[in-house]
């Protein structure tokens, strides 16, 4: 898999923002900076040290006392220490900032996201690229900054003493450098695609994780473990080779700075030898030279081991910033819309999901009138949530318009147009939380005990409920896996009770109730109509017989409308169905 030049801009650009992020904690930067470049200034000031200690010690006798070399060797260390662990700090405070508004911006990004983006990724790999890749990213970058920043500050220090010492000497050991630069642009590209291999590879296996996670019961009744595992093996062992494969990239880079280096050394060093032997410098001269020289081949391979983590980093970077780019939901009405009576009018209105064969809204008409109840049914497939689904704007028409109280829903803002709406949707989805934060799910006003009791009873989840070790406060389980079925789907409804909506639109709401639940419930629907629009979905057709108005909706639009009673009199599908489940 070639990079191409595409890629090597994005990652670029990646680098780009990560810097925006951390543009506004310049001060904390520049300040590791000046603790790290201090501790840096520490560094030549030790072979200096040698120089004198030897010079004056060996040939002009002893003219300090001899406790000061311990006192001044180990003060030294203990300055460049404090220097450095203040550095450390300074910088994981400024990194740790960098993540938190990355995290934050990912999570804007998850929350307002279209809804397309659901379809293209995991649960799973939603919460890497929100948790791990942020801290793993800024973590390694801001490593990375420290450790450039001190390698580099010890290398100018220790080559301005270099070069003080002897000019001519130090100037030869730039010779190599264009080698070695020719040589780390060709490891660094290779770097970049076997990284993004390596990206792609963890995302697969995420995904292989995230559905054991979610679907434990289906594999274990297939008794599936060993196929599991197996789906897990063959992804974790290309992520190995990928792993091994920018390791030994990676691993490249230190013994070709190593031989280049040598070059380098040993020509100055063969030179320094000969001018000592000339008797053109002293003793303490050549060591210290030397200490200093090879003191540089340390920060040198620190500095080109920094390709690795950074392309690691920003390839991880660029997957999560993905995330923050995903395309927004658009949301361009302006109207606000505080009270809705709740009445909905479907003009014509046709949607055509991408990649779907057919359209699965083709013309659907219907007037639906503040405290009317509507029902629709029809075989799977024929729209029914679809039609839901367009009307709180999750999918779009693409002809035809959908008015609310006579203004079309494109006009309103997004959050004012949901906020008439409470809908107990066919998967049931719960907050890892207690029952009364289900209940009373985001309510602006906190939680109203008596309201949560009351919804509870009008779902017939109460006496349940009551009997439960903490009451309404006792936690039901990440997405309500301490609940039965029943249980969650009454939960929902108590949960739609509970928001004080226009509308109210139950989508096969009932389907996992025994027969006294559904009655309960029924009752409570019951009690809403006519105060409330209110839109059943439902297959069991004994639970909307009622309704004011009956859709029979086929390949996405309505094919028979009327009562209970005037469809039956149709004889047309509806009453076929009737006919079909009164006899099972
Ligand atoms: N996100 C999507 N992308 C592509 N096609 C979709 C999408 N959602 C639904 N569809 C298709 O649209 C059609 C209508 O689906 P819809 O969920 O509205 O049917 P339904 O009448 O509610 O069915 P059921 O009674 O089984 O719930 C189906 O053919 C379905 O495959």
């Amino acid at each position: 898999m070639a990079q191409t030049p595409d890629q090597a801009m994005e990652l670029k650009e990646t680098g780009r923002k990560i810097l925006a992020y951390g543009k506004p904690h310049w001060k904390k930067f520049a300040g590791a900076f000046l603790l790290f470049t201090a501790g840096a200034a520490v560094e030549p000031v030790i072979p200096a040290l040698f120089k004198k200690l030897i010079d004056s010690g060996f040939k002009e006798g002893l003219n300090y006392p001899l406790w000061l070399v311990p006192i001044v060797i180990i003060g030294l260390f203990l300055v460049r220490g404090l220097f450095n662990f203040a550095g450390n700090y300074a910088m994981t405070d400024s990194v740790s900032s960098v993540v938190l508004s990355l995290r934050r911006d990912l999570m804007r990004g998850l929350l307002r996201a279209d809804a397309s983006l659901f379809t293209l990724i995991s649960p799973g790999v939603a919460v890497t690229k929100i948790i791990n890749d942020p801290q793993f990213a800024s973590q390694t970058l801001g490593n990375v900054v420290i450790s450039v920043i001190k390698d580099s500050m010890t290398l100018v220090f220790l080559l301005g003493y270099l070069l003080y010492l002897n000019w001519q000497l130090t100037l030869l050991s730039f010779v190599s450098m264009p080698l070695l630069g020719f040589l780390l642009k060709r490891v660094q590209k290779r770097l970049q695609h076997v990284g993004q291999a390596q990206y792609e590879s963890q995302q697969r296996l995420v995904n292989t994780v995230d559905d054991n996670a979610r679907a434990w019961r289906v594999v274990r009744t297939f008794d599936a473990a060993d196929f599991e595992l197996a789906r897990f093996d063959k992804e974790a062992h290309v992520l190995r080779r990928m792993v091994l494969k920018t390791m030994a990239t990676s691993s490249l880079i230190t013994p070709m700075t190593q031989v280049v280096a040598a070059i380098g050394v040993s020509i100055i060093i063969t030179l320094a030898i000969h001018q000592a032997s000339q008797g053109s410098t002293t003793v303490g001269e050549f060591v210290s030279f030397i200490t200093a020289l090879l003191m540089t081949i340390s920060p040198m391979r620190h500095l080109t081991d920094v390709y690795q983590p950074v392309t690691g980093a920003l390839i991880t970077a660029r997957g999560a910033f993905d995330l923050i780019n995903a395309p927004v939901e658009p949301d361009n009405g302006t109207l606000e819309m505080p009270i809705s009576r709740g009445d909905i009018a479907f003009d014509n209105v046709k949607v055509h999901y991408e990649g779907a064969a057919a359209p699965s809204l083709n013309g659907f008409k219907l007037h639906i009138e503040p405290g009317q109840t509507v029902a629709l049914v029809g075989s799977s497939g024929a729209g029914k949530t679809t039609v839901v689904n367009t009307l709180l704007r999750f999918a779009n028409p693409s002809e035809g318009h959908i008015l609310l109280d006579g203004t079309p829903i494109e006009d309103l803002k997004l959050a004012s147009l949901r906020r008439h709406f409470a809908v107990v949707s066919q998967d049931i989805v719960l907050f890892d939380g207690s029952v009364a934060q289900n209940v009373a799910y985001a309510s602006p006003l906190g939680i109203d005990r008596a309201k949560v009791e009351q919804c509870l009873r009008a779902a017939n989840l109460w006496n349940h409920v009551s009997t439960m070790a903490q009451g309404m406060d006792t936690g039901i389980g990440t997405n309500g896996s301490m609940m039965s079925g029943g249980q969650r789907q009454r939960l929902a409804i108590a949960r739609a009770l509970y928001r004080d909506a226009a509308v109210w639109i139950f989508d096969e709401a009932t389907s996992a109730l025994d027969s006294e639940s559904e009655a309960v419930v029924q009752r409570s629907i019951e009690d809403l109509r006519h105060a409330k629009t209110l839109i059943l979905i439902a297959h069991r057709l004994s639970t909307i017989k009622n309704a004011d108005v009956i859709c029979v909706m086929s390949e996405g639009r309505i094919v028979e409308q009327g009562t209970h009673a005037e469809l039956m009199a149709l004889g047309g599908i509806y009453a076929g169905m009737v006919r079909i489940q009164s006899a099972d």
